[in-house]
């Protein structure tokens, strides 16, 4: 069933485990998550980024955004699983009233680039107008690194725990994006990943909403050899490892935003398949490899932040 969000994430927060929020920008992602959701019998969210929308809709936000409600509402009314779908990173105030308007469940304004007190501003307004349409709110505060469709900057502004709780207080956002060390894409961290614990702990404790980790794909060895095997070059790729995401859940982080794991699995099933079956030319057959590989992330991420069984 198509869900509010901060339904899913409230239960979350109280039950300290954390839900995916998996991006998608086309059909067999959103299959290869839903499937996986309901062999796990647990809550999903669904995301798109506003480059998700231009391409749905071919450039025009009111139609890419009608395009993935009806899509994954569509399919989500006929599962027994709490589904939800999201706009990740809200930038461009077109596209958070298109999906508003087209039904979303809920919407990220992420004015984190902005100085504290515009980034305030800016939410509350947002707030305001989704509240009024039933439609729950996610912000950020801080900045993470690391570039990825029009989500980018140039280098991590941790969270400060005593401005977070000032900008919940303030703007009644539903739930909160802490910048705490982790940054977007394939190639996370210079060093060793280094996720500052202590802040979380501080942001949940001063804030007691649910939070959200951006940057959180672990980047598995396993597809990105197979992916290289297949002809993809994608040296040097490196995410968070899950223990470090468990220990984020332990410490109240309830959303966890996954896309590039999920690209790289599909790729690698369909760099695989295109390979070993040079006469196939039905993208039914050769794009199901990946959407295998999609699920099977899928599966193993609901099972280690918790969601398992919690539909
Ligand atoms: O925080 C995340 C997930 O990041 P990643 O999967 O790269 O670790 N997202 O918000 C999704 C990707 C951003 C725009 O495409
Ligand atoms: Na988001
Ligand atoms: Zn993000």
């Amino acid at each position: 069933m198509y869900v509010n969000t901060k339904d899913i994430l409230e239960k979350a927060s109280k039950e300290f485990y954390a839900v995916p929020a998996f991006n998608i920008n086309n059909l067999e992602f959103l299959i290869a998550i839903l499937e996986g959701a309901v062999e796990k019998n647990a809550p999903v969210i669904i995301e798109t980024s506003e480059g998700a929308i231009k391409y749905a809709g071919n450039g025009d936000p009111i139609r890419g955004a009608k395009f993935f409600v009806n899509l994954v509402k569509g399919y989500a009314d006929t599962l027994n699983i709490p589904v939800a779908l999201h706009l990740d990173h809200g930038k461009n105030l077109e596209y958070i009233a298109a999906a508003i308007k087209a039904g979303y469940s809920s919407v990220m304004i992420d004015a984190s680039h902005e100085p504290f007190e515009e980034n305030l501003k800016i939410t509350k307004e947002v707030v305001k107008w989704a509240h009024a349409a039933g439609v729950s709110v996610e912000a950020e505060l801080g900045q993470l690194a690391g570039i990825e469709d029009n989500v980018s900057a140039e280098e991590n502004v941790l969270v400060d725990p005593q401005q977070a709780k000032i900008f919940v207080e303030e703007t009644g956002v539903d739930f909160l994006a802490p910048a705490i060390g982790t940054s977007h894409g394939a190639f996370k961290f210079k060093g060793e990943a280094k996720l500052d614990f202590e802040r979380l702990e501080k942001v949940k404790k001063l804030t007691n909403i649910p939070l959200v980790l951006h940057g959180a794909s672990s980047v598995p060895a396993k597809y990105v050899e197979l992916a290289e095997k297949y002809g993809a070059d994608l040296g040097g790729a490196k995410g968070v490892p899950a223990e470090e995401i468990k220990k984020c859940v332990k410490l109240g982080i309830n959303k966890v935003n996954t896309d590039t794991d999920l690209r790289i699995a599909f790729l690698a099933g369909l760099r695989k398949n295109l390979t070993e079956n040079v006469k196939e030319f039905d993208p039914r057959k050769y794009f199901k490899e990946g959407m295998q590989f999609v699920k099977d992330v899928v599966m193993d991420r609901l099972e280690f932040l918790g969601a398992s069984g919690k539909a």
